[in-house]
């Protein structure tokens, strides 16, 4: 059986805990062995799940802060060097969890995923001791009110993908949030992005915003619309935690993204009324 991990990364207030503690009761129905890590060092107070490794037993910011004399970011950054000098902590950690299933819960600033090394350095470490790595996006849903907004959001997924180097699931969280006048056709542009929509939506942001457009902008909007649907660079997953279809759908396409069950030693159960070798002729 292997060791899988999904990174939840996305900026604050995104949803991320709130998708941690959701997972992981999901994962448990499944008969999945679950486990929540905790990798911010800034969160006050008590974590709103259990969490099995929670990196402020190592460190917190608010320590950092105190020792140092640092402002908040800089003593997040701090943390975040302490435990990768200390990174032998957390594999320690780790030993007890064979053959499970870690949901970590990372700390929303941007920059650990795009320019500091940390986050990636973490990860190296989880391959290290054989886990399958997913990293799991998370962009609001409220966000296509704006496309601008939307798709800033979607470069930051865009820029962690590339750093992170792991399989990787955009997704639209808070769906359940989404105003009852949204069709499946407006959500269809984004989960599946059409780019002369993107780009006349980014022109129109710039005529809201009373910017001057010129044909630079024109073209770098037209470019961005493209790259997005030419290139396939993002396709989002859609989750409404009131619905367990919704669920479903994003479990599946992790598992298939991490290739769960394709050992025949571990992973999903096959159906009573498969027959696998019958499968395979297909
Ligand atoms: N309706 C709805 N609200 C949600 C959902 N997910 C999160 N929220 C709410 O959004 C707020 C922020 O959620 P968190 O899970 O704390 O977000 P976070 O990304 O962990 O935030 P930080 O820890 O500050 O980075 C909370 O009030 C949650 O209750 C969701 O799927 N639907």
């Amino acid at each position: 059986m292997g060791k899988y991990a999904q990174l939840v990364v996305g900026p604050a207030g995104v949803g991320k805990s709130t998708y941690c503690r959701r997972m992981f009761d999901h994962l448990r129905d499944r008969k999945r062995r679950p486990h929540i890590v905790n990798l911010d060092p800034a969160v006050p107070g008590d974590l709103p799940y259990e969490s099995s490794i929670d990196v402020r037993s190592l460190v917190t910011v608010e320590d950092m802060m105190q020792e140092y004399g640092l402002g908040p970011n800089g003593a997040l950054m701090m943390c975040l060097q302490y435990l990768m000098e200390n990174i032998a902590w957390f594999e320690e950690e780790l030993n007890d969890f064979p053959d499970d299933y870690l949901i970590i819960d990372c700390p929303g600033q941007i920059e650990l995923f795009t320019t500091v090394p940390f986050v990636k350095g973490f990860v190296e470490m989880l391959v290290r001791n054989g886990y399958h790595v997913c990293t799991i996006a998370l962009v609001d849903a409220s966000y296509i009110a704006d496309i601008p907004r939307f798709l800033s959001g979607t470069f930051v997924c865009l820029a962690s993908m590339v750093k992170l180097e792991t399989a990787h699931i955009n997704v639209l969280s808070k769906c359940d949030l989404l105003p009852g006048g949204t069709s499946n056709q407006d959500l269809e542009k984004i989960l599946q992005p059409d780019g002369e929509y993107l780009s006349r939506e980014l022109d129109r942001g710039m005529a809201v915003r009373r910017l001057s457009k010129t044909d630079r902008f024109a073209r770098l909007n037209a470019a961005i619309g493209k790259i997005i649907e030419e290139y396939s660079l993002v396709r989002y997953v859609p989750l409404n935690f009131e619905e367990e279809e919704s669920v479903e759908d994003l479990l599946e396409q992790i598992d298939m993204t991490l290739q769960f069950g394709e050992d025949e030693e571990g992973g999903r159960e096959i159906p009573d009324d498969v027959d696998p070798e019958e499968d395979d002729e297909k």
